[in-house]
């Protein structure tokens, strides 16, 4: 049993026609490389949802609106101790114009090529969901 401090973590899912904002871990941070969901470590007292979407506004300069909890995942890694919860989001003004948009390096991803990307450990059962709900017709 780990006494670790244990961080919580509001990860943003953001679906648009069945694709969803995925970018790459900067250079610096750990798990640097994998892809990854616009998120990050809560504020004191803030609430995982609004976290999410306040991490997309500064990762992806995307402006969402949570609207339900998909999954909480504890996740131990060597860096850190994690409880994660994936928020699924939608973007506050939809519209085709949205794939045209620089998002920072965020780019929109159909929910049948999530699989194929190389996302951290924890988000195993997260692209698993995603897939079984979003990648069939
Ligand atoms: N954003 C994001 N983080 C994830 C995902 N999956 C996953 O395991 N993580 C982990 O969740 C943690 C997020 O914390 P972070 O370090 O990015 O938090 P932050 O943006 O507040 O950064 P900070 O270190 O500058 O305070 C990292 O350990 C990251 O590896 C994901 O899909 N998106």
């Amino acid at each position: 049993m780990s006494n670790r401090k244990v961080s919580h973590i509001g990860v943003a899912v953001v679906e648009y026609q069945r694709r969803f904002l995925v970018g790459i871990r900067n250079g610096d941070s750990p798990l640097a490389g994998y892809h990854e969901f616009p998120g990050g470590k809560c504020h004191t007292g803030e609430p995982s949802s609004a976290c999410a979407a306040r991490e997309c506004r500064e990762e992806a300069g995307l402006e969402v609106i949570p609207v339900h909890n998909l999954l909480s995942v504890q996740h131990s890694y060597d860096h850190a101790e994690l409880d994660l919860d994936f928020w699924l989001c939608r973007p506050a003004d939809a519209s085709d114009e949205l794939f045209k948009q620089t998002l920072h390096g965020f780019h929109w991803i159909p929910a049948a090529e999530l699989p194929e990307l190389s996302f951290p450990a924890a988000n195993s059962a997260i692209v698993e969901l995603l897939v079984k709900q979003y990648a069939s017709e």
